[in-house]
């Protein structure tokens, strides 16, 4: 929509033929994006054979998906074309980060990062919304933001792509970890101490893979954190909260189609930290919950009970 919006001929590629016949034929993805109307210059397919003569690639299949569809697709996929990335995770199978696990499937391709705080219905209604796109290549990066920038979506350059995906990653377990503690009622000061405790977990992961520490600071570190800890809408907050509130995670997720990628994140982050020798004590708290089934209480105790630290 935001590509469509800033005046560029938009072919979106789909596994479901549900989706894309009601975009080609209503202007809508009911299914996954309700509520949005669509520009008719997107049109959709099922035919990976798209992506041939494409100039920019948006890549937003979910992070555990994303390498399978890239393999399945590579053939198709020119190595001049610029991959933008807007995928937020990282890969459990192989520890990868995405622009890690990109670059081993499509070595050439140039690569950018496009992330900050967007939910999509928001985007999509053309609400203002301001994000930052990452790419190593000052040129490049400043001809895609051209080609992306719109009206009601302004994009600020960056150079450091690790950075910006170092924040959209983690930012999702830490949205978690405030929606278990906003659904157990443990008030704002909880909330807002995870927030500032999760910021400081995602500078330590992403200063160790490279990251800057302003990009972290930045739209697509802090901006995104606030946005998902502190909104109801995101589905990672909405997932902690129903964990908090008691709701087994098994129940929530049944009958539910779309990803919060914290879930897979959790687990991939924390172990990615381990490699690290990186402590991120709420990560690892989240990952525990969510896959080695430990007490929400009892996990909330053993955080407040850590040992005391300087801040900094
Ligand atoms: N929804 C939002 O507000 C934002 C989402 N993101 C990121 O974008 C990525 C995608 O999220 P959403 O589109 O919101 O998720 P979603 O769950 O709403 O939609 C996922 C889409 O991917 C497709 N998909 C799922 N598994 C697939 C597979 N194995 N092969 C091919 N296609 C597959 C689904 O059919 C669906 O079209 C995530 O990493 C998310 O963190 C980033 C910014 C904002
Ligand atoms: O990444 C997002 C907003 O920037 C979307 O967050 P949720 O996946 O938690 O809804």
């Amino acid at each position: 929509a935001v590509a469509a919006e800033a005046g560029n001929d938009v072919i979106l590629w789909s596994r479901n033929k549900d989706v894309v016949s009601d975009i080609n034929k209503n202007h809508e993805n009911k299914l996954y994006l309700k509520g949005a109307s669509l520009s008719p210059k997107i049109t959709a397919t099922t035919e990976t054979s798209a992506l041939q003569n494409c100039d920019i690639l948006l890549l937003v299949v979910p992070s555990q998906h994303l390498g399978a569809v890239l393999e399945a697709s590579k053939d198709q996929i020119n190595s001049k074309t610029p991959l933008v990335l807007c995928t937020k995770g990282v890969e459990i199978k192989s520890g990868l980060m995405m622009t890690e696990m990109i670059t081993e499937i499509l070595p050439e391709n140039p690569l950018a990062v496009l992330s900050g705080p967007t939910f999509a219905i928001e985007v999509a209604n053309k609400l203002p919304t301001a994000v930052t796109l990452a790419c190593a290549d000052e040129s490049l990066g400043k001809a895609l933001s051209k080609t992306l920038n719109n009206r009601s979506f302004r994009i600020y350059q960056s150079l450091d792509p690790i950075g910006a995906e170092i924040g959209g990653a983690v930012k999702n377990v830490i949205a978690i970890a405030c929606g278990i503690v906003a659904g157990k009622k443990l008030g704002d000061n909880a909330r807002a101490a995870l927030i500032t405790r999760g910021l400081s977990e995602i500078v330590k992961l992403g200063l160790a893979k490279g990251g800057r520490r302003e990009t972290l600071m930045g739209l697509s570190g802090m901006g995104d954190l606030t946005l998902t800890c502190t909104a109801t809408q995101s589905r990672n907050y909405a997932l902690g909260k129903a964990l908090g509130e008691g709701i087994k995670i098994q129940d929530y997720l049944k009958g539910r189609i779309t990803v919060a990628e914290g879930l897979s994140s959790s687990k991939s982050v924390t172990e990615l930290a381990q490699n690290l020798s990186i402590d991120m004590p709420i990560c690892d708290a989240v990952c525990s919950i969510l896959h080695n089934n430990a007490d929400i209480d009892k996990t909330i105790a053993q955080l407040l009970a850590r040992p005391q630290k300087a801040e900094v």
